[in-house]
């Protein structure tokens, strides 16, 4: 499972791109009409159907669930590896595995390797809060000047404070929010589950892997397959061409700010890289 995890996790970015593609060639092969009716008819297409609700809109609420989820096992793995003796199981006395106490633990090592990736995830977050902030700043005043309001009167320049309004957003140039966003967060779990696979099979500590690691792991591969589906509705149900093509592009500010410009921050890099 850990080698599968660490091949898909590296081809994952591969996927929204393709997504964007194959969306624009079905709306440009079927008629807007048939689209139309579809979105109208089936509930699953609809912007209130419940996959949208929960795993859209609601997205930062359980984003962070996966997010630390991954941080602490890796943390946990990182500071297992680091110890001089790792928990080998020895047979005891009929009752099941017991482990080797561990020696030879170096305190100032140990929390190093703690504190130091505590300060990388919660960079990790912070810096992904603001870049997704800045992307949708961004986002929503490009649909304001180029001539999109909000049907609500309230003079909103949000978009999300639109439809928190119950007004319909209209006018603009809508640059998807969907891809944007879901691709962003997306991309992170992506990486952290690519960093952990791969590190995990670096120090050879598969058989650290038990069944709540692996439970973590599927469930949040889930999560991001399920943002894939979303995003194929998006993909071939909504925005132009363009709203949908830039969109994607944005989807990958956090990934490249913080899995390729940050490590490579010399400043802080003693403080967030063990
Ligand atoms: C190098 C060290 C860097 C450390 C960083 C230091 C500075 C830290 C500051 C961090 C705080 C930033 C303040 C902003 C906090 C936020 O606003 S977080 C929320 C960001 N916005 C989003 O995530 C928007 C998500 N969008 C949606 O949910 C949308 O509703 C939607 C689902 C995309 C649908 O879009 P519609 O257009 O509404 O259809
Ligand atoms: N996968 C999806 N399922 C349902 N609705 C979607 C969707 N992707 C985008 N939409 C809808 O398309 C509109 C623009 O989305 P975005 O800009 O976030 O990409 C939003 O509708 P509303 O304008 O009714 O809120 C959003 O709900």
């Amino acid at each position: 499972m850990i080698r599968q995890l660490s091949y898909w996790s590296k081809k994952a970015y591969l996927v929204y791109p393709i997504q964007v593609l194959v969306g624009a060639i079905i709306s440009i092969l079927v008629s807007a009409e048939t689209l139309n009716y579809q979105k109208k008819t089936y509930t699953l297409l609809k912007s209130s159907n419940v996959l949208n609700i929960i795993f859209a809109y609601k997205a930062n609420k359980i984003w962070p669930i996966f997010f630390f989820s991954l941080a602490l096992l890796q943390i946990y793995f990182h500071y297992l590896a680091r110890l001089d003796v790792l928990p080998m199981p020895i047979s005891s006395s009929g009752t099941g595995s017991t482990y080797l106490s561990y020696s030879n633990r170096r305190p100032l090592l140990k929390n190093r390797v703690i504190t130091t990736m505590a300060a990388q995830y919660a960079c990790k977050f912070l810096l992904k809060n603001l870049l997704l902030f800045l992307s949708f700043q961004f986002i929503d005043h490009v649909f304001i000047w180029t001539g999109g309001q909000c049907s609500s009167g309230s003079g909103t320049t949000s978009a999300e404070k639109c439809r928190l309004e119950k007004g319909k957003w209209y006018g603009g140039f809508d640059i998807s929010g969907h891809f944007c966003f879901l691709v962003n967060i997306s991309m992170i779990l992506w990486m952290e589950l690519h960093l952990f696979s791969r590190f995990v099979q670096a120090e050879d500590m598969l058989w650290v892997v038990n069944k709540w690691v692996r439970a973590c792991l599927v469930i949040t591969s889930v999560v991001l397959l399920i943002w894939i589906c979303i995003l194929w509705i998006t993909a071939i149900y909504y925005h132009t061409i363009l709203e949908k093509m830039l969109g994607c592009l944005m989807g990958y500010i956090c990934p490249v700010f913080i899995y390729h410009i940050l490590p490579r921050i010399e400043l802080l890099h003693d403080y967030l890289y063990i």
